[in-house]
């Protein structure tokens, strides 16, 4: 029977995991699939492990598990980090902080089975997805962002920043062992890689929120890192 590893990325997550995860296990158990949610948590000094621990012994050691890192090494090398417990034949990525919604897990499940894609992705820019609560600096930041890459790479995927995807568990590992990039580019990356092994690759439109509890960790240098991952890509894929 199939089953789902939702990887979660925490720093600083102390107030949204509990309810990020209620929500979670309610949409699963309500489908009646298998599932366990992965919480790498790079050493986030709010507390975010305690409430991690607490929801192992709330919810079972074969839900949840806390895959701790010793700092804040980012958002790519965590996947990476907690793809090698996942003990399900699918994962799903998410951010913790709400701006992706658990409600549109059902929705993912159900696109992949449609035309048993490899990849489903979330996407903010087709259909009725979009973004709430994000001011014009940052919207332009992702519209500018996913506009180069899609002029310069042409992956035909309308929202290559978004990290909300639903990945076969082989097919994430192929492409993550292909990924160069640590930072917010490595979603792009993933995607640009995706298309060049020929992956099937399928769209489920979002509403991303911006997140009520605390801060976003995207800054200057990952627009600089950014900008070089393009360039990467462009020179060699
Ligand atoms: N373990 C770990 N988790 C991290 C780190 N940095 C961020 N996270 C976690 O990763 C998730 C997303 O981080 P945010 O800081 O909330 O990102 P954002 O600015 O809202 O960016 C979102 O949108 C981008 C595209 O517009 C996405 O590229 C990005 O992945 C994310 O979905 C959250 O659950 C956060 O706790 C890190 O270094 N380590
Ligand atoms: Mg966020």
């Amino acid at each position: 029977m199939d089953k789902y590893s939702v990887i979660l990325p925490t720093y600083n997550e102390r107030k949204n995991l509990p309810i990020i995860t209620y929500l979670i296990a309610k949409h699963f158990e309500k489908a009646g699939l298998n599932w366990e949610v992965i919480i790498v948590d790079d050493a986030s000094p709010d507390g975010t492990q305690d409430v991690a621990k607490q929801l192992i012994n709330l919810y079972g050691a074969d839900h949840i598990q806390l895959r701790a890192r010793a700092g804040k090494l980012g958002l790519g090398t965590a996947y990476i980090h907690g793809l090698q417990y996942a003990t399900g034949n699918f994962v799903i990525i998410m951010d913790a902080d709400f701006s992706h919604h658990p409600s549109s897990i059902p929705e993912f499940i159900k696109k992949q089975k449609e035309g048993d894609y490899d990849i489903v992705t979330g996407t903010r820019y087709a259909g009725d997805g979009g973004v709430y609560g994000w001011d014009l600096k940052r919207k332009l930041i992702s519209r500018g962002a996913n506009f180069l890459a899609t002029v310069v790479l042409r992956p035909h995927v309308s929202d290559l920043t978004g990290s909300f995807r639903l990945y076969k568990k082989d097919v994430l590992a192929k492409i993550i062992g292909a990924t160069k990039s640590k930072g917010y580019v490595f979603q792009m990356e993933m995607m640009v890689r995706a298309r060049a092994m020929g992956f099937t690759i399928a769209e489920v439109p979002i509403s991303f929120v911006d997140r009520l509890y605390g801060e976003s960790k995207l800054g200057g240098d990952e627009i600089i890192g950014y900008l070089k991952g393009v360039w990467n890509l462009f020179t060699s894929v």
